[in-house]
């Protein structure tokens, strides 16, 4: 890792302290939005936001979809914090900018994390538009070694070598199926695991065969290294992929994906989603970490 990529605990700490001085909220639950999922911020009532710009120390979005903004409000009650927008490596951030915002959101007394992406399916039995909630992933810049864990590690953030199994909280995967079957949806509702590719060139047939023959359901650009971050500082970690699009796995198969129709497709369910993620948060035990 390269100086000037390296962060020290008093960098988190300041875009803490700013953000502290400038709402009154105080949040324990963090939200990331994914590509076109920004409408999940929509829900939060009496909000404080602010520019990724406006904020000291925050990287910058360059994503379409992917609005910049960090949402702070009430959802049923229960203060929340949320990225319209995250930062992903392709853009050029060090695994330390992307990760940047989760190890601000422990330093104001966030305990739980919700991820949300877009991503393609590579499992025969889903559709566009099916929602994953996931079990587990694969993260092959980590497997390669891009880990933001690299480098020195911060004992006051966690421990050398954290855990990784079981990273997707147990409890918060029965609770959202639950969900979903009260809300009438599960037809559409999968389980699975995401893989985490280094983008921004979607898959070529070989790769799409590859990562369908590892086990994976479900492959994005992102995710994985904020999860890595929150699960290292203790935090309880959920995560939802809206399957956008399939990936490609055959050569006789002339469909292509692209940016614009991911987005379209986000924005069809971004109803469900929504209220999936606020009942979620509404019945989830935010005080003692129990769901
Ligand atoms: O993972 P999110 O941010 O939802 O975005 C997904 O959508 C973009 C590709 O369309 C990539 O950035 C991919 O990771
Ligand atoms: N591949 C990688 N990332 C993605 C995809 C995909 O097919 N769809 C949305 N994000």
């Amino acid at each position: 890792m390269h100086s000037k990529d390296q962060i020290c605990h008093e960098d988190y700490q300041r875009t803490a302290d700013w953000l502290l001085s400038q709402t009154q909220h105080r949040p324990k639950v963090a939200i990331i939005c994914g590509s076109g999922l920004g409408m999940l911020a929509d829900a939060l009532k009496c909000q404080d936001s602010f520019k990724y710009s406006d904020i000291p120390g925050f990287p910058q979005s360059t994503v379409k979809g992917h609005a910049g903004r960090l949402v702070f409000g009430e959802l049923k009650g229960k203060t929340c914090v949320c990225m319209q927008g995250r930062f992903h490596m392709y853009e050029g951030h060090s695994l330390s900018k992307v990760t940047f915002p989760v190890r601000v959101f422990k330093l104001l007394g966030v305990d739980t994390l919700i991820v949300t992406n877009a991503a393609g399916s590579l499992a025969d039995s889903y559709s566009c538009g099916d929602i994953m909630i996931i079990r587990d992933h694969i993260n092959f810049p980590g497997l390669a070694g891009l880990n933001p864990l690299n480098g020195p590690n911060d004992d006051k953030f966690g421990t050398r070598f954290p855990p990784m199994s079981g990273v997707y909280d147990k409890s918060l995967r029965k609770m959202a199926f639950d969900i979903c079957k009260s809300m009438g949806v599960s037809q559409y509702v999968q389980e699975g695991v995401y893989c985490m590719v280094g983008g921004p060139n979607f898959e070529t047939v070989a790769e799409a065969r590859l990562l369908h023959r590892l086990g994976v359901d479900a492959v994005g650009m992102s995710t994985a290294p904020e999860v890595l971050v929150a699960s290292h500082c203790g935090m309880r970690v959920f995560g939802l992929s809206l399957i956008t699009n399939k990936v490609v796995k055959s050569y006789e198969d002339n469909e292509t994906v692209n940016h614009e129709a991911v987005l379209e497709v986000s924005k069809m369910r971004s109803e469900t989603l929504q209220v999936l993620v606020t009942e979620l948060i509404s019945q989830m035990d935010i005080n003692n970490n129990t769901a």
